[in-house]
């Protein structure tokens, strides 16, 4: 008897028809349709004429997989091992923030979701939703935090740090590209600001240090506060040095586009780095993400782990990052379309399809592992 192969492509294709759509087109429109105009805005657009956004869709389409046959790929071990620490899949939950935008039950909806398949959450210092009650919905998933420094009051971020890792989160995720918000003319032409009703507050309200930064108890003085707090201009290795004097959790710095940068991190003893232009959202007209990737590995050299996110849509994305030097793939807006669309069920649907893809696309590649994946063969398409 040979290995049963397990085949969810038929089983799925048999199965009872599921109205969650399929691919990322049919996600795109139906989030569309199912969300309100500006929070949907806020989502998609990205920074000025939107060319980074466009450039890190191509820069997926400009690769090709060159596949390998004849090889065994009857069974494929997606699991990948991030700071000591195995993890069933490849992917990770980008951090997203008030998500509140797309369903009530946001963060809580989410990390549950992703709890499901042992897929580490990042949760964004912006989340609608605070640590302490994310924890409690999701007590043994893995969760890591993404900080915003704050430049008016150092003590905040030390504080949200330490509320992390009572809460047991793995990671902290420093985000580097937002020292400012980017020039977004979706939102400007919508006259949006997602920080008006409160959203993205859930941290803040909770931290004893940022209390004693409100001038006094209304909404204009609260959002005043997150504004400043939020922005951090100044942010420089001298304050990643401190990061690294609060806390052993590993620290992981997202949004390295240069090389240069990335051998720096690893000088400073840096735990890992997230290769990111943030969706497109800060700076338009900088390199896609995917293409700024290969330099970026080659300039660590494997000496600390290397993450990437920007225009992951797809299995076959996933694959291609990995092959191109990533060792972990994060996904950002596609889960919050999910999310939208039906919920914590929706991003579970989302997320089955997706790991199911990964694994397909994996075995059609040649490979029964990450760590064949990043062997393959690419090509730059003609
Ligand atoms: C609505 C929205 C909110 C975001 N909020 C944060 C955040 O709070 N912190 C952060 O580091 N990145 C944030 N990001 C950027 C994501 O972490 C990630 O870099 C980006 O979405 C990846 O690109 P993708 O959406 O093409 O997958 C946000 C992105 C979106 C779309
Ligand atoms: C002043 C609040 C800004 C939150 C920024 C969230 C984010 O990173 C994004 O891309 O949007």
């Amino acid at each position: 008897m040979g290995k049963r192969v397990e085949d969810a492509f038929f089983k799925k294709v048999t199965a009872a028809k599921t109205d969650f759509p399929v691919g990322v087109e049919a996600l795109y429109e139906a989030a569309q349709k199912k969300f309100e105009k500006n929070p949907f805005g806020y989502i998609y657009s990205g920074a000025s004429g939107e060319e980074t956004l466009r450039n890190n869709r191509r820069a997926f389409e400009r690769w090709a997989i060159v596949p390998r046959f004849l090889t065994d790929v009857s069974e494929v071990d997606t699991s990948v091992t991030l700071f000591d620490k195995t993890y069933a899949t490849p992917i990770l939950f980008a951090p997203v923030g008030m998500q509140k935008l797309a369903h009530e039950e946001a963060e809580l909806a989410t990390s549950r979701a992703a709890a499901k398949f042992g897929i580490p959450f990042i949760q964004s210092t912006v989340s609608s939703y605070s640590i302490e009650s994310i924890r409690e919905a999701t007590t043994d998933s893995p969760k890591w935090f993404q900080l915003y420094w704050s430049t008016v009051d150092e003590e905040l971020p030390k504080s949200m740090v330490q509320r992390a890792e009572r809460a047991g989160y793995e990671a902290i995720v420093l985000t580097i590209d937002t020292v400012r918000i980017g020039w977004r003319e979706t939102d400007l032409r919508n006259q949006f600001s997602p920080l008006k009703g409160g959203l993205g507050k859930a941290n803040y309200v909770e931290d004893p240090v940022f209390q004693r930064s409100l001038r006094d108890d209304s909404e204009e003085a609260l959002i005043d506060a997150l504004v400043q707090h939020v922005h951090h201009p100044t942010l420089g290795w001298e304050q990643i040095e401190k990061l690294q004097s609060w806390t052993d959790l590993p620290i992981v710095l997202k949004g390295i586009l240069h090389p240069e940068d990335a051998k720096e991190a690893v000088a400073r003893g840096i735990d890992g780095i997230v290769v990111s232009n943030h969706g497109g959202r800060q700076l338009d007209g900088v390199i896609a993400s995917l293409d700024a990737l290969p330099a970026v590995a080659e300039a660590v050299a494997g000496r600390i782990p290397v993450l990437f996110d920007s225009g992951v849509r797809s299995g076959v994305d996933v694959v291609k990052a990995l092959a191109l030097g990533a060792d972990a793939v994060c996904v950002g807006r596609p889960y919050i379309y999910a999310l939208g669309i039906d919920g914590e069920r929706g991003v579970t649907t989302w997320v089955e399809h997706l790991l199911e893809e990964v694994t397909a696309s994996i075995a059609l590649a040649g490979a029964n592992s990450v760590k064949q994946v990043r062997k393959l063969t690419l090509v730059e398409n003609k």
